[in-house]
């Protein structure tokens, strides 16, 4: 026999139908009903000579029947009526655990240690059509749903979870849920994920998965653990929603937040907030920190002698031209129009004038054809600084642009790194 918990869905008319101890009593007063006419029509002979019977000799029988009948009646009626009439009053989800013949079940929770069992819950039969319209429900509800036993082996998945991940039921039955992982979800999210579950509380959180054609999706979850009768933790049910366009906008809005859109490369804003979380590092670790400031040099006679376009291409190349010299913890942004920022965590001033050198001699083999096809010449002047303990990031900037400054004065297409003299401001060495 099934229950289910919590009657509020049902009216009284369903609760009576589907109640098999009303069948029984529905089955006792129809009996009751056709033995009493049985009975009548058996003493039709009696009746037929004495008429309601002889009043003198007390010997009608009908009406000692008919109230056995009629008490009979009584006790069925109120003995099928009152465990509805008790569920009532109580709330939905109250009421006393107990089968079709009032056995109580095992209520749940951990009741060690000598705790009074609450047996305020009530579980009422459900109807094979209530089971199949919640599993109607489930089956073809919007989201994703997977249920896996306590063992972590998937038991049940939706149409919409075999529509997202792209498999068939019989692919998924039995198997780990880790089948479509991606790969990506760091193992601590996973951790956290068991730790929360298994403590019997709802995780909720987002992780990246693979479809069947190996497309990678986002999914954001909520599983929760689904105890027995007993208590104990059963089943774990997991609900998914594809959120990969959501995250899609998402990565866009960061780019756009983060990307110059001529260059591709770290925008102003983006840069600065980088370039302060590295000064911070070096400050707390003290390791060392270089900054490059690249500047394109007569810039404005590529713009009026070839166009913007051209110079916007110029812009570019140089762009990823520093890009493409860096390792992968550097960070290259715009800084303004034909100006870059190189920032070179872990990198002293010896390693900074390197790089600088080897990029100054890069851009100046730039090929760029001009508006009236002839190459253009593009060169640029850089300055650098290393960071000294204490500096602030605009102490930083400022020191870099100085060096730049100089290196602008001396002829441009030059590296020039900064100086003490440089640092507070009138000129002074010059390397
Ligand atoms: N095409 C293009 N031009 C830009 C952009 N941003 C700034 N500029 C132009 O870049 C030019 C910069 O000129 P200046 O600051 O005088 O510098 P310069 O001509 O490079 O001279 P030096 O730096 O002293 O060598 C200005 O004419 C700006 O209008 C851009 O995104 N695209």
């Amino acid at each position: 026999m099934r229950y289910v918990l919590g009657s509020s869905s049902f009216t009284w008319f369903q609760r009576l139908m589907l109640s098999p101890r009303t069948s029984l009593t529905i089955f006792l007063v129809v009996a009751f009903v056709s033995l009493t006419a049985v009975g009548l029509w058996m003493l039709d002979g009696v009746f037929a000579a004495d008429g309601l019977g002889d009043a003198e000799t007390g010997g009608n029988i009908f009406v000692p029947f008919l109230g056995v009948s009629l008490l009979l009646l009584a006790v069925v009626i109120a003995w099928a009526v009152w465990p509805l009439l008790r569920t009532a009053g109580a709330p939905a989800d109250a009421g006393s655990d107990s089968d079709e013949s009032g056995t109580a079940f095992p209520p749940r929770g951990d009741f060690s240690g000598g705790e009074t069992p609450d047996f305020s819950h009530v579980e009422l039969p459900v109807s094979e059509y209530a089971l199949e319209t919640y599993k109607a429900a489930v089956d073809h509800a919007p989201a994703a749903i997977m249920i896996t036993n306590n063992r972590g082996r998937i038991e049940y998945v939706n149409e919409a979870f075999l529509k997202t991940s792209g498999y068939s039921r019989s692919e998924i039955l039995g198997r780990s849920p880790a089948m479509f992982g991606a790969g990506h979800t760091r193992s601590e999210v996973y951790a956290d994920l068991w730790q929360t579950i298994l403590s019997g509380s709802v995780w909720r959180g987002e992780v990246c998965n693979r479809r069947k054609s190996g497309e990678e999706y986002w999914e954001n979850m909520a599983i929760s653990p689904l105890r027995d009768r007993f208590g104990r933790v059963s089943h774990f049910v997991a609900v998914r929603e594809d959120i990969t366009e959501r995250k899609g906008r998402e990565e866009d809005l960061r780019q756009l937040a983060q990307v110059d859109a001529l260059t591709g490369i770290a925008n102003r804003r983006y840069l600065i907030e980088r370039a302060e979380q590295e000064r911070r590092r070096a400050e707390r670790f003290g390791q060392p920190l270089a900054l490059l400031m690249v500047d394109i040099d007569h810039f404005k006679s590529i713009n009026d002698e070839h166009g913007h376009a051209v110079g916007d291409q110029t812009i570019r190349m140089v762009a990823q031209t520093c890009a493409g010299s860096v390792r992968e913890i550097d960070i290259v942004g715009r800084y303004g129009g034909e100006e870059f920022v190189i920032v070179l965590p872990g990198t002293l001033p010896e390693g900074a004038r390197e790089l600088a050198d080897r990029l100054r001699q890069q851009i100046a083999a730039i090929e760029i054809a001009g508006a009236d096809g002839m190459p253009v010449a593009v060169t640029v002047s850089i300055g650098f600084a290393g960071f000294e303990a204490g500096d602030k990031l605009e102490q930083l900037l400022a020191a870099a642009d100085a060096a730049l400054y100089r290196a602008k004065g001396l002829g441009r297409n030059c590296v020039v790194a900064v100086t003490d003299c440089l640092r507070k401001g009138p000129p002074g060495d010059v390397q």
